[in-house]
């Protein structure tokens, strides 16, 4: 038997994610109509004998449960929870406070999986390849390429090509190490849990580490500096290097990106989701009806509303009670729930927040943060808002919930808090 961990965090992680994360708690955020940690959950449900997924975090329970109980009826198959870390423990403090629920039953190995990456995960394979190096493996790390000057930004490995031993682990090192890095997706046998406990326990013991200090709790365990750095060069650290597309959601810029991946990805493995060619499915007959002019890859939630005349796509996804009326153009972009956009508007490279109305003849546009495409291995940049001189790096625009956008104004690569009645137009602006 086999189980999943999924990292998600808490509140104050999100903050680069703001205004988005204001209403939504990141892991739900939808991407391809879809909330990011649904991602992960039918990338585990599809490894074989795996029974049981653990989400692990610091958000309240109220705001997981009613995702998790959806998730469980959708799954019925795999047991799905969600484990609350009283206090932030680190990356991997929670896996070792939580081990008597993931040892129990006596599973084969667990996956962990980062909740703030996206992926076509190869769990599968990255199983394979784990359970052939079972005799001496701890942990295999999911592993992809970077350019020389990103992968300073993530752990880097240095890999033993014959055998595939991580000889050398240093987390966001300072100068270049390796161009190979982890993906934030691991297979771990569960004797990892005695090592665990020796961090637990020599940090309890250091006079320094204590609840006051240096404000972490002392079952704060960093999963990547504390268990994989020390591992490295022991034979008990292996990773496999996949092609499949991977990238980090660390703002709301890369949601744009995985919305695009996932909605690609959907081509193969959920198809139904997509709208094609702009027929869609009226339901169980077998009949259908012409929506709107599509370029794919396009989703549409069954509720939303969208005027035979409009224009969606490419990488569009449209959220559940939307209402899209006539000439409307969007492209890369993902409209949430119960949005309005109203007659002959144009929406580029935005995300449109729930409930927000956008007024006839009106243009909400922003700039696209992708990875360089003429760079190989090129990741999404994760850029600060703000550039040297204090202004606001383009990047794309960002409605929050409820925001009203009146007739014929123009909206360019601004943040617009919830709430807000816009009067003018807006360029390069964050409008709180
Ligand atoms: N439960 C829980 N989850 C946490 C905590 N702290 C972080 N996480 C979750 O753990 C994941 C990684 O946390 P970060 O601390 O944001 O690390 P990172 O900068 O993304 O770097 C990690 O991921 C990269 C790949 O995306 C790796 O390259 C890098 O080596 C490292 O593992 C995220 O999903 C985050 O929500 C915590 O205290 N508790």
């Amino acid at each position: 038997m086999l189980k999943a961990v999924i990292l998600v965090g808490g509140p104050q992680k999100g903050t680069r994610f703001r205004p988005l994360s204001l209403d939504t708690p990141k892991p739900l955020f939808p991407v391809a109509g879809r909330p990011i940690v649904q991602h992960h959950i039918e990338a585990c449900v599809k490894v074989k004998d795996l029974k049981e997924i653990l989400i692990i975090g610091f958000y309240a329970i109220a705001q997981m449960e009613k995702f998790i109980s959806e998730m469980q009826a959708l799954y019925d198959d795999v047991i799905i929870r969600y484990l609350q870390e009283f206090t932030p423990l680190g990356t991997a403090g929670g896996m070792y406070h939580f081990r008597d629920q993931i040892r129990s039953g006596n599973p084969k190995a667990f996956f962990v999986l980062n909740g703030d990456v996206c992926a076509d995960f190869p769990l599968q394979s990255l199983y394979d390849f784990h359970a052939s190096r079972a005799s001496e493996s701890l942990i295999t790390i999911m592993s992809t390429e970077a350019t020389h000057q990103q992968s300073v930004n993530y752990g880097c490995l240095v890999i033993q090509r014959e055998t595939g031993r991580v000889s050398h682990y240093v987390e966001k090192p300072s100068s270049y190490v390796s161009t190979f890095i982890n993906c934030g997706v691991y297979v771990c046998s569960t004797e990892v849990f005695p090592k665990l406990a020796a961090i637990f326990h020599s940090k309890a013991n250091e006079s320094h580490f204590c609840l006051n200090g240096n404000g972490k709790d002392q079952g704060h365990i960093r999963w990547e500096q504390d268990v994989l750095t020390p591992l490295a060069g022991t034979n008990k650290l292996y990773a496999l290097p996949v092609p499949n597309w991977w990238s980090q959601v660390k703002t709301a810029g890369s949601c744009i990106y995985a919305n695009r991946h996932y909605l690609e990805l959907y081509k193969e493995t959920h198809p139904e989701r997509l709208v094609n060619a702009g027929f869609k499915d009226d339901g169980g007959d077998g009949s259908s009806h012409l929506i709107c002019n599509i370029y794919p890859d396009v989703h549409i939630h069954a509720t939303a509303s969208v005027h035979p005349t409009a224009t969606l796509g490419p990488n569009v996804s449209i959220g559940p009670g939307v209402k899209i009326g006539p000439g409307v153009r969007i492209r890369e972009s993902i409209v949430l729930e119960n949005a309005v956009i109203q007659d002959h508007t144009l929406v580029l490279h935005s995300i449109i927040g729930k409930e927000s109305v956008i007024g006839p003849w009106a243009r909400v546009e922003g700039t696209p943060t992708d990875p360089d495409p003429n760079k190989p291995f090129a990741k999404m940049e994760n850029p600060s808002l703000f550039n040297s001189e204090g202004k606001l790096n383009p990047s794309i625009t960002i409605l929050g919930s409820r925001v009203n956008v009146p007739i014929a104004k123009i909206v360019l690569n601004s943040i617009v808090l919830p709430h807000k009645e816009l009067n003018r137009n807006y360029k390069n602006e964050i409008i709180l």
